[in-house]
């Protein structure tokens, strides 16, 4: 960007006037101020609060409420609000620098130009916030004091100029330089031709009002700039400038006390203070309603001259206003506030400064550049070189990983490959199993019908074998209704040898003397060899004993018998 609008790019931006209100605290009765003796006799038997008329409501609005003597029939209290911020009695010179002051005072070091004006009834504090007394320093001094620590090390100058504007015996205003060995300035357009930079000195004069009463506007001018020799131009009306005003305040005739040249110099305060509103409510005017024109108000007082840049809204201004909140300054207060509020809604364009810069600024300026340019450049080519670098590195590491990579996806398609087989292989196993399984089923099923079919022959050579025991029985003791049925009777019979083994193999249960009396009754009864039939008659006494049984206890009762 070039140099010479690189600064001011930032400034082009709209915004409000900067309206702070700071309240001077109530002085003991009698000082200045508080002369009024309507309002002193009352107040020295009132409670300090009832006595006044201002109170704060929070950091940006205050209610207005007329005082007790001034109160009969009007109880309206009125409410100020929307302040960047508002004093009250107690804050400090500090806390007005902190929050007001500062902020213009960076943006001055940063090139940009704005302006700051008290503004107020006379009495009210308006030379106290600007310059201070000795145990407290005023704005001008803090600010001196911060320019100073902030530019120490610089290669950028300070000028300081301080004139006043004033109107001696009520006659033409006139402009004073106040530097030691000022003189008389002339204003050409808005330009003070032959200032110096100086040192502070005022012209004051007592009134009844305030004994150190201000009887003329005092203007502060600061002006920053780069090193002289490279920057430095001959017209200083562009540069970015600080200024600070101490406008005289303006007074009601009634309270003064003033005649005579006091009246006419009275008059001219009151004037340039009228003509100052006036500048300030044409531009609100005409920003409300662009049709409106913006009057040239300025014109009809030296110190709005010098300011016109500023009361056309072309470059940033705050005011502070300044009052009383005695009782007895309701009125002034009042018409102050009705009077001021509305600036708060004027804007500024801020329209950037056209500093015209010597050549050999401007090229030191590009040779600066470029130089920063250069090293900026070789910086950027000896990074480049490591990055060239560290790319490669990342190139061969990929390329082993891409390499990796392939043998990883081959390994992958072979196992997937073999995988494939595998499952084909598990394939064919199940179905073999399956078919495995459903022979055996098969098996099983088979074993089990021919287990089933194996019965009924089972049962019948069992059958059959006690039809053989007993064909094997004997002769004489064989159930004929069996024996009947069998083709060869002699075929079948045992022989002793035989017998007697069976009677072993049966000998089983010892017989009981009923058993055997039963069994001789039987034979008695039905005839040897009817075996079944004593049986199943004497079945409750013979229990589990069979035929078999029965023939063998009956051939042994007959041997013994024999024996005997
Ligand atoms: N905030 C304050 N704290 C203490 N004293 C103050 C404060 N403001 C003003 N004063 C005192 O009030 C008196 C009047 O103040 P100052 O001279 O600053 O008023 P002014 O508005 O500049 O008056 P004029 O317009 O007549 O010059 C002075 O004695 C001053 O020290």
């Amino acid at each position: 960007m070039d140099p010479a609008t690189e600064e001011t790019s930032d400034m082009a931006k709209s915004e409000n006037l900067g309206l702070f209100l700071r309240i001077r605290p109530l002085l003991q009765s009698g000082v200045r101020g508080d002369r009024n003796p309507r309002f002193r006799r009352k107040s020295a038997f009132e409670p300090w609060f009832q006595k006044m008329c201002l109170r704060v409501k929070t950091s940006r609005s205050v209610t207005l409420s007329p005082p007790l003597a001034l109160e009969r029939g009007r109880t309206k209290t009125e409410v100020y609000d929307g302040f960047s911020q508002v004093f009250s009695p107690d804050s400090s010179q500090e806390e007005v620098y902190e929050k007001m002051m500062r902020p213009l005072v960076e943006d001055f070091l940063r090139g940009k130009s704005g302006m700051l004006a008290a503004f107020g009834p006379s009495g009210s504090g308006k030379t106290h916030t600007i310059f201070g007394c000795n145990s407290q320093s005023g704005m001008v001094p803090l600010a001196l004091q911060q320019i100073f620590k902030e530019t120490s090390d610089s290669t950028r100058s300070l000028f300081i100029s301080i004139f006043e504007i004033r109107c001696e015996g009520g006659k033409e205003e006139r402009v004073f330089d106040l530097s030691p060995n000022g003189v008389d300035l002339t204003m050409h357009r808005s330009t003070l031709k032959g200032l110096h930079e100086a040192l502070l000195r005022r012209a004051t004069s007592p009134t009844n009002a305030n004994s150190q009463s201000s009887r003329s506007q005092c203007v502060i001018n600061l002006r920053i700039v780069d090193d002289k020799s490279n920057g430095e131009v001959n017209d200083q009306a562009n540069d970015g400038v600080l200024i600070i005003v101490d406008l005289a305040g303006a007074e009601r005739e009634k309270g003064t006390g003033n005649q005579g040249v006091r009246l006419l110099e009275s008059n001219f305060i009151n004037k340039t203070s009228m003509v100052f509103c006036l500048c300030l409510r044409s531009l609100l005017e005409h920003q409300k309603n662009p049709m409106k024109p913006l009057e040239k108000h300025f014109q009809d007082s030296l110190l709005t001259k010098y300011l016109r840049d500023y009361m056309e809204g072309k470059k940033r201004m705050a005011l502070i206003l300044t009052v009383k909140a005695g009782g007895e300054d309701y009125h002034n207060t009042s018409c102050l506030l009705k009077q001021a509020t509305p600036y708060m809604e004027i804007k500024f364009n801020n329209e950037p400064s056209k500093r015209r810069l010597s050549p050999s600024f401007v090229l030191k300026g590009y040779k600066e550049k470029l130089e920063v340019a250069e090293h900026e450049i070789q910086h950027l080519r000896e990074s480049n070189l490591e990055l060239e670098k560290e790319l490669k590195d990342h190139k061969s590491q990929i390329e082993v990983q891409r390499l990796d990579d392939d043998q990883v996806a081959q390994e992958i398609q072979r196992l997937r490959e073999s995988n494939l087989e595998l499952e084909t292989e598990l394939k064919y196993l199940k179905s073999l199993i399956e078919v495995e399984r459903l022979a055996d089923d098969q098996v099983a099923e088979e074993t089990q019908r021919l287990k089933e079919s194996n019965l009924e022959p089972e049962k019948e050579v069992k059958d059959l074998k006690s039809l053989i025991d007993v064909q094997i029985s004997g002769d004489d003791q064989w159930d004929d209704s069996v024996v009947e049925d069998l083709p060869n009777k002699n075929a079948i019979s045992p022989s002793n040898e035989d017998n007697d083994r069976l009677a072993r193999r049966r000998k089983g249960k010892k017989w009981s003397s009923l058993e055997e009396d039963t069994l001789r009754a039987g034979v008695e009864q039905y005839g040897v060899g009817r075996w079944k039939l004593i049986l199943t008659s004497n079945r409750d006494i013979f229990g589990e004993r069979t035929q078999v049984d029965l023939k063998d206890k009956w051939r042994n009762l007959t041997r013994q018998h024999t024996h005997h």
